[in-house]
């Protein structure tokens, strides 16, 4: 077995341990109840043997003892129901302890599905920032869904149906072999072709299963992409192009799965050929040792219902095992997530006070994401405590890496960063990300109540204090005139917000927890001007409270700063005050003249137009 394999099979025994008491309870109800339905054939082997057929058979055991206390075999004779009656009762007793079997099966199923699903879920939350970049969520989505159950239905289905065939060939064949040896092998005797058959079967369609999952990740990655973005599929007028793109994986997928189907047909029909070709070798066999007399008719009635009781569910253990094939297949692309590595966390972290000043301190920083692709290199600046930084430069500059350093989402391997003083490296993830407010380019809001989405920063806070931070995010009247008011409940990544609105509604999420240090990565882009101007101001009059870093490519915001620096190709070209970089070459002033000329155009074309 290779390593990925029995680590595959640790991920289940170890699930399977913790609910141990449970499952052993449910193996033991599971050989009570194969006793019971052993006894089924048994008795109805003795009543013939001893009570019907004549000659009739006496031992002087037990049976016999039983047989003399309801009255002898010619009292038995005449009240068969009696017979009848003990074959219900046995039955009725191999069903109340399959009951008990599938309810503790159930509930140590359920715990243990229950519980994989929160590691996991917990486990997603804490992934290393680079695995979650590169995944494909519509892939981590089903490994998380349908691969869960696939795993359920093993834990639940699977697991206990082989369980339960197994514990009933430990206890029928050693009591067939007590009664007839050579009826109990001719009994068996296809059993290994059947076994074997389900054995080759669940190699082979495990590949097949592989291959369907992955279809299906696909599917589900591309049905998840066009929905979140259909806009911009209607926009460019692509609906045509995108549903041939999904006809093609459909079709694969659906090919897969066409194939998977044969494969079973042909496994059923051949298996269930095998099946009534055992229960034929026992008709024949037995009906001709019953003939010579090697054997009771008792004995022959008994192993056709042995027969029956172990062949099907032996047939049964190729499907079960195929099954498991697929669920070996869900747990290893389960156990792919889990093995990802987590956000790494120091031993020994540098404790911050409830509330730090907000100096920030980059020295030297080099950075990169991939090798011998430098993205920051030789970055140095200080940020004092409530001072308000802008910080401008084309696109793919550094600017966004610059903050998602500061916020330890990516470790720096060269230089220092400190805050207040502390290095970075020293601290918590956690404990840093609480003293920064970020609102990221891309604003993301909840399928929740605009409420809830508010106070996702601050759970306690008291409605007037989300009040006033939407007054300051300039969106407090646009709420109000909502018909739910903050109640409204928005859809999936807040599409019936226009793009400012989603803006602003996650700058007041932000605002309501007034961290010490706040950074705003190009967030007001898609506000308009006279609302970015309110927006400023409002952060203005909490001016020298928190640190601010506004990454930003407005003038018009760089201009109400304390200080601008400027980065280009991942390093810092210049700093100063706006006036200082207007006075000098560079990549402020041109960023300042265009601007300039495009708002000098504007105002001229509506002096002309009016
Ligand atoms: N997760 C990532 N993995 C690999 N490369 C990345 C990753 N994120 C960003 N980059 C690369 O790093 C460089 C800097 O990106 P960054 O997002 O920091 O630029 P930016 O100045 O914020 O750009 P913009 O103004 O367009 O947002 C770019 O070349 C980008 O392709």
């Amino acid at each position: 077995m290779n390593k990925k394999a029995s680590q595959r099979n640790q991920i289940l025994i170890d699930l399977i341990h913790q609910k141990k008491w449970p499952y052993l309870g449910a193996i033991i109800s599971v050989g009570i109840a194969s006793y019971f339905m052993f006894l089924v054939p048994t008795i109805g082997k003795l009543v013939i043997d001893r009570v019907i057929t004549e000659p009739r058979v006496h031992n002087g055991d037990k049976i016999d003892a039983v047989i003399s206390w309801v009255g002898g075999p010619d009292a038995l004779a005449n009240q068969l129901w009696l017979a009848g009656l003990a074959i219900v009762i046995v039955t009725a007793l191999s069903g109340l302890f399959m009951y008990l079997k599938d309810y503790l099966a159930a509930g140590a199923c359920e715990t243990t599905v229950r519980e994989l699903r929160n590691k996991l879920y917990h486990h997603l939350h804490h992934i290393d920032e680079r695995y979650l970049n590169n995944a494909d969520s519509g892939d981590i989505l089903q490994r998380c869904t349908s691969d869960i159950d696939t795993l359920r239905e093993f834990l639940t289905m699977q697991v206990m149906n082989i369980g339960r065939t197994i514990i009933l060939m430990a206890v029928v064949i050693p009591l067939m072999f007590m009664q007839n040896a050579w009826l109990t092998v001719l009994s068996l005797i296809l059993v290994p072709v059947v076994l074997y058959y389900g054995m080759v079967f669940f190699v082979k369609v495990r590949e097949l299963f592989q291959k369907v999952d992955e279809a299906e990740g696909e599917l589900t990655t591309i049905v998840q992409e066009n929905l979140t973005g259909i806009r911009v599929v209607r926009a460019f007028a692509r609906q045509d192009y995108e549903c041939e793109k999904f006809d093609e994986k459909n079709a694969r997928y659906s090919d897969l799965n066409y194939k998977l189907i044969c494969m079973f047909a042909n496994f059923w029909s051949l298996s269930d050929l095998l099946c009534i070709a055992q229960s034929g070798i026992v008709l024949i066999g037995g009906g001709w040792l019953t003939a010579q007399g090697h054997i009771s008719f008792g004995t022959y009635f008994a192993f056709i219902g042995y027969t029956n009781l172990l062949i099907w569910p032996i047939r049964q253990l190729g499907k079960e095992l195929s099954e498991a094939g697929k669920a070996t297949v869900a747990i290893g692309r389960i156990q792919e997530i889990l093995e990802a590595p987590e956000e790494e966390e120091l031993q020994n972290v540098t404790p911050l006070p409830d509330r730090i000043m907000g100096a920030i301190k980059f020295e030297n920083i080099h950075f990169q994401y991939d090798k011998d692709r430098p993205v920051l290199t030789d970055v140095s600046f200080d940020v004092a405590p409530g001072e308000t930084i802008a910080i401008v430069g084309p696109t793919g500059a550094g600017k966004s890496t610059l903050i998602q350093l500061l916020m330890r989402l990516h470790d720096y391997e060269q230089g220092s960063i400190s805050v207040d003083g502390i290095e970075l490296s020293s601290i918590a993830r956690k404990d840093i990300r609480h003293q920064i407010g970020t609102l990221l380019q891309e604003p993301f809001l909840f399928s929740r109540s605009l409420r809830e989405n508010i106070k996702f920063s601050h759970l306690e806070a008291s409605d007037g204090a989300m009040v006033h931070s939407t007054t300051a995010a300039a969106v407090h009247h646009t709420i109000e005139s909502f018909q739910g008011g903050y109640s409204t409940v928005i859809g999936e990544r807040g599409v019936s917000l226009s793009g400012g609105q989603k803006q602003r509604v996650t700058l007041s999420r932000t605002l309501l927890n007034t961290p010490p240090i706040l950074v705003l990565d190009d967030t007001l882009s898609a506000v308009d001007a006279s609302t970015e101007q309110k927006i400023i101001s409002a952060l203005h009059e909490k001016k020298g409270e928190q640190t601010l870093l506004i990454i930003t490519h407005r003038i018009s915001v760089c201009q109400k700063a304390d200080r601008i620096i400027v980065m280009q190709d991942g390093r810092i070209t210049d700093q100063g005050t706006h006036n200082e970089l207007t006075h000098r070459d560079g990549f402020y002033n041109e960023l300042w003249e265009i601007q300039s000329d495009q708002k000098d155009q504007f105002e001229s074309e509506i002096k002309v137009t009016v």
